[in-house]
């Protein structure tokens, strides 16, 4: 089934008569339009209106089905395309609420001033009781400074905040974690981390999403260094969690030993490099990488992995392919072997179509919407933030993944997103690591 990220609403205008929604319906069918939701807005005596949400695979399609509908004739007309999506996303996504109820002088006595007052004074002198008195111990900054905005590159913070308000989404509704978007007009390191210092005192935990590389190795490992609540970088390690898991799951179901097989990894930044580090530090013995910068490549073989010249020669060379370079087609049919894993992980086009790869005989094929760092960094923030770790290990992300994989049916590389129990598992499996170390 192709995808369809195309979703349009188009309101049609038919007259008030038997079989026009059908000829309508058939029209859109006829060139590939898919149809979701029909809202019947008007109906009068000579014409009526209707919403109908129609999901194409591109934009050329949604033109053939604009002019099905246009040429049917007979009064059938087009009267507006809107985006359901751009639509969905007026006045924002996430909104701050209270959790007390301000009905009464007594309740804002209580909730405000002169009863707010005390609780000051107690966190005054117990600082550690912070994290029973205030929201701070389940509210973790999102923080970007838009320089690597999904594969959309350096588009800035402001034009970033969607995919942060998205992050903070998914905080609350897998993790029941407050997220907060912190949009950084700088890209220097140095006034990175210390404006993260600076607002730390506010928050549990400090997610960094969508910083570009090589910038975002300094700023994670200073901050990490320099603040005693968890810090995690989402592209790097919330990444390399879910591949693993994905990989993990594939090598099961082929009956394959992970350690033993050859892994290619196209594009050493942020994603990819740490990618290569969990497959190193779980035992892989033979992780291969490409990239256009030499630097990023110098990198790969510092942490022991191996660059190499062509991304051809990497894809006649490797068992599993991992792509996170932004670059949509990047990975053409004819470069993959019979039986390959090919994980295309770029968001929001992945460097190759999953049905694609497996037309072209690869044995598992994902994209970045499934193999998607959701799956990873709610559970475990979650964790670390209940057990009150001050830090996220290896050895948690490592449970992390091996939590993934054991909530996968068999036949999926992963579990699905709306599935509860990954997240849950995913954070039992962090708290209680992060329990031992305590
Ligand atoms: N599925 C997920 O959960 C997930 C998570 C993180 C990132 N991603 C995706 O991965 C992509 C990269 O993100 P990032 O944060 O690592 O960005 P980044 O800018 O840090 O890294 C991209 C790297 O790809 C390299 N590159 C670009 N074109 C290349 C080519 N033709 N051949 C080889 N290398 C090439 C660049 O030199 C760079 O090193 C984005 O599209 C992002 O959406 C997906
Ligand atoms: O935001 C996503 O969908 C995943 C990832 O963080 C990305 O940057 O692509
Ligand atoms: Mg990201």
């Amino acid at each position: 089934m192709p995808e369809r990220n195309v979703i349009r609403s188009i309101m049609v205008e038919t007259p008030s008569k038997p079989g026009n929604l059908g000829r309508v319906a058939t029209a859109i069918g006829s060139v590939g339009g898919d149809i979701g939701d029909i809202v019947t807005v008007q109906i009068g005596p000579f014409t009526t209106m209707r919403d109908i949400t129609v999901h194409c695979e591109n934009e050329e399609q949604l033109h053939a089905v604009i002019d099905a509908i246009q040429c049917l004739g007979g009064g059938i007309r087009v009267r507006t395309v809107s985006d359901d999506v751009l639509r969905a996303h007026e006045g924002g996504k996430i909104h701050m609420k209270s959790k007390m109820d301000i009905r009464s002088l007594a309740d804002l006595r209580r909730v405000y001033t002169p009863g707010v007052a005390n609780v000051c004074r107690v966190i005054q002198e117990e600082p550690e009781k912070a994290r029973i008195y205030t929201s701070i111990g389940n509210t973790v900054a999102i923080v970007t400074d838009g320089t690597a905005i999904l594969g959309l590159g350096d588009i800035g913070p402001v034009a970033g905040m969607p995919v942060m308000e998205g992050k903070a989404a998914l905080f609350d509704r897998f993790a029941g974690i407050s997220g907060v978007p912190i949009l950084l007009n700088t890209k220097d390191p140095d006034e990175i981390v210390r404006t993260v210092k600076t607002i730390s005192p506010g928050f549990g935990g400090i997610l960094l999403e969508d910083i570009g590389s090589p910038h975002c190795f300094e700023v994670e490992n200073r901050l990490k260094e320099e603040l005693d609540i968890p810090v995690m970088h989402d592209d790097q390690h919330g990444t390399a969690v879910v591949t693993l898991a994905a990989v993990i799951s594939a090598c099961r179901c082929a009956g394959v030993d992970l350690k033993e097989a050859v892994v290619g990894q196209v594009g050493l930044g942020a994603a990819g490099l740490a990618i290569c580090r969990m497959f190193l530090a779980y035992g892989v013995q033979r992780v291969h990488g490409v990239d256009l910068n030499e630097d990023a490549k110098k990198r790969l073989a510092a942490y022991g992995g191996e660059p190499l010249d062509s991304l051809e020669e990497l894809m006649q060379t490797c068992d599993i392919v991992i792509s996170t370079t932004g670059v949509p087609g990047l990975i053409k049919p004819e470069m993959i072997q019979k039986g390959q894993v090919i994980l295309a992980l770029s968001n929001p086009k992945p460097e190759i179509e999953p049905e694609d790869a497996l037309k072209a005989g690869a044995g598992f094929a994902a994209d970045g919407r499934s193999v998607n760092n959701v799956l990873g960094f709610p559970g475990i923030f979650r964790g670390v933030l209940n057990a009150g770790a001050k830090r996220i290990t290896h050895e948690m992300l490592v449970v992390a993944a091996e939590a993934i994989a054991s909530c996968t049916r068999d036949g999926e590389l992963v579990p699905h997103p709306l599935n509860p129990k990954v997240h849950r598992e995913v954070a039992r499996a962090v708290e209680e690591v992060a329990g031992r170390g305590l």
